[in-house]
C-alpha cells in the first residue's frame, strides 16, 4: 500500500461516500431527541430522562438475544413519534445524521401504521417524514454536505394492513417512496400471508424487500423469493445455511443460495443488528465474511443505529478489523448497494459514476 494512501479508521471511513439501504427510521432517533419529544409531548413510559443512560438502555435492551426482545424497545420510540412535528424532526434529523457520517444516497423505511394512535391518517405520516428529510437533505447541503433520501414503507407482519400500505407505497411513489417491505416478528408470520400485497406491488411494477432469514431459515428466504417476488432480502442471512464447507475449504452452494447468488440478489446485512437478535455469533464469526468471499451481492447497512449505537462507518470500520478489508472492498460494497437501490437506473448510474467512483478512486 502506498503510504499516501489513508489508513482505515473511523475517520477515514466517514470521509468516503457511502450508500445505505436497510436503515429503520424509528430505529435510529437521537437519544436526546427521544427525551425532548417525550417531555414535549408527556410520554412518560421511558426508561430514563438522561441521555447518555438511555442511549445505554436501548443498547443494552436491544442486546437480547431474540428478535422479540429487541423489537420491544422499539415501543419508546414509536410512543413520542404520534405527531407531524416529532416525525418531521426525527426524519430530518436521520437525514442530517446519516450526511454526517458519509451517507450520500440512503433508503430509510418506517411503518406508518405505528404513527396513528393520536390520530394522524396514513397520509399525513408519509408527508410529515417526506418533509423531515428534505429539511434534513436541506440542512446537510447548508453544512456542505450532499444526501439523497428515499422512503421504504414497511407494513408489519404480525398485522393485517400490508395492502393498504403497499397502495400508500404507491400512491407517493412520486413523492419519494421508493419501495416496500414488510418487518417485524419472522417467525410464525411467513411473508406469504401478504401474497395480496405483493401481487398487487408487481402488478404496478413497484419495488419491494422483504426481511427474511434473520430469524428464521432458509424456508423464510424462499417464501420471500419464490412467492412473493421479492427483489432483495432484508438481512438474508441465513442463506449460508444452504452453504457447505469442506474440511478441505471447497463450497458447495444448495440450490437456493446458487439461485440467490446467480440473479444477484442483494443481501442487506446488518452485522451488528445481527449479534443483538442472536442471527450472528459475533461480528467475526458473521456470514458476510464468507458471503462477500462467494461474491453474493452483499450490501452493509446500519438496521438501527439507536439500538446498535453504530453508523454505517462504525459497521464498516468493525468489518475491517474482524475481516481485514481494505477501501478496494468498502467500495465493493457501496457499489453493491448503489446498483442494488430502488431509484431509476440513470440516477443510480450517474451517483455511481459521478460520486462513488471519484470518492474511491484516490485509495484504491
Ligand atoms: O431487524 C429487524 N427485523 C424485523 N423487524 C425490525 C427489525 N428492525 C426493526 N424492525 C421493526 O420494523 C419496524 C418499522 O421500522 C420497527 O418498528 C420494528 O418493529
Ligand atoms: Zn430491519
Amino acid at each position: 500500500m502506498s503510504s499516501s494512501i489513508p489508513p482505515l479508521t473511523l475517520d477515514s471511513i466517514r470521509s468516503v461516500p457511502k450508500v445505505l439501504l436497510h436503515d429503520h427510521l424509528d430505529g435510529g432517533l437521537r437519544p436526546g431527541t427521544v427525551i425532548e419529544l417525550a417531555e414535549a409531548h408527556g410520554y412518560s413510559a421511558l426508561p430514563s430522562t438522561d441521555v447518555a443512560e438511555l442511549g445505554r438502555w436501548f443498547r443494552e435492551a436491544a442486546d437480547s438475544g431474540s428478535l422479540e426482545s429487541y423489537l420491544e424497545t422499539f415501543a419508546h420510540t414509536c410512543g413520542v413519534m404520534q405527531t407531524e412535528d416529532a416525525l418531521v424532526r426525527v426524519a430530518a434529523e436521520c437525514a442530517e445524521d446519516l450526511a454526517t457520517d458519509g451517507v450520500v444516497y440512503a433508503e430509510v423505511r418506517y411503518a406508518p401504521e405505528l404513527f396513528v394512535e393520536r390520530g394522524l391518517s396514513l397520509d399525513a405520516v408519509v408527508e410529515a417524514v417526506q418533509a423531515g428529510f428534505a429539511e434534513g437533505e436541506r440542512r446537510a447541503a447548508d453544512q456542505g454536505k450532499f444526501i439523497q433520501m428515499g422512503t421504504l414503507l414497511c407494513a408489519m407482519r404480525q398485522h393485517a394492513r400490508a395492502q393498504e400500505i403497499a397502495e400508500l407505497a404507491v400512491r407517493y411513489r412520486d413523492h419519494g417512496v421508493v419501495g416496500f417491505d414488510i418487518a417485524g416478528p419472522e417467525a410464525g408470520f411467513p411473508p406469504t400471508r401478504n401474497l395480496d400485497a405483493f401481487e398487487y406491488l408487481r402488478t404496478n411494477n413497484a419495488h419491494f424487500t422483504i426481511h427474511a432469514g434473520e430469524a428464521f431459515g432458509l424456508a423464510s428466504i424462499w417464501e420471500a423469493i419464490q412467492h412473493c417476488g421479492a427483489e432483495r432480502l432484508g438481512h438474508g442471512v441465513r442463506i449460508v445455511d444452504d452453504i457447505k464447507t469442506d474440511p478441505d475449504g471447497t463450497v458447495h452452494l444448495g440450490r437456493l443460495a446458487g439461485y440467490v447468488r446467480d440473479r444477484r440478489i442483494p443481501l442487506e446485512i446488518c452485522p451488528s443488528s445481527n449479534v443483538q437478535t442472536g442471527a450472528a455469533s459475533s461480528i467475526a464469526d458473521h456470514p458476510i465474511g464468507l458471503l462477500a468471499r462467494l461474491r453474493f451481492r452483499v450490501t452493509v447497512n446500519t438496521d438501527n443505529r439507536l439500538m446498535s449505537g453504530c453508523t454505517v462507518s462504525s459497521e464498516f470500520a468493525a468489518l475491517v478489523e474482524a475481516f481485514g478489508y481494505g477501501w478496494a472492498d468498502l467500495q465493493w460494497f457501496t457499489i453493491n448497494a448503489m446498483k442494488s437501490a430502488f431509484i431509476d437506473f440513470d440516477r443510480r448510474l450517474d451517483l455511481i459514476n459521478n460520486v462513488l467512483k471519484p470518492g474511491y478512486a484516490p485509495l484504491v
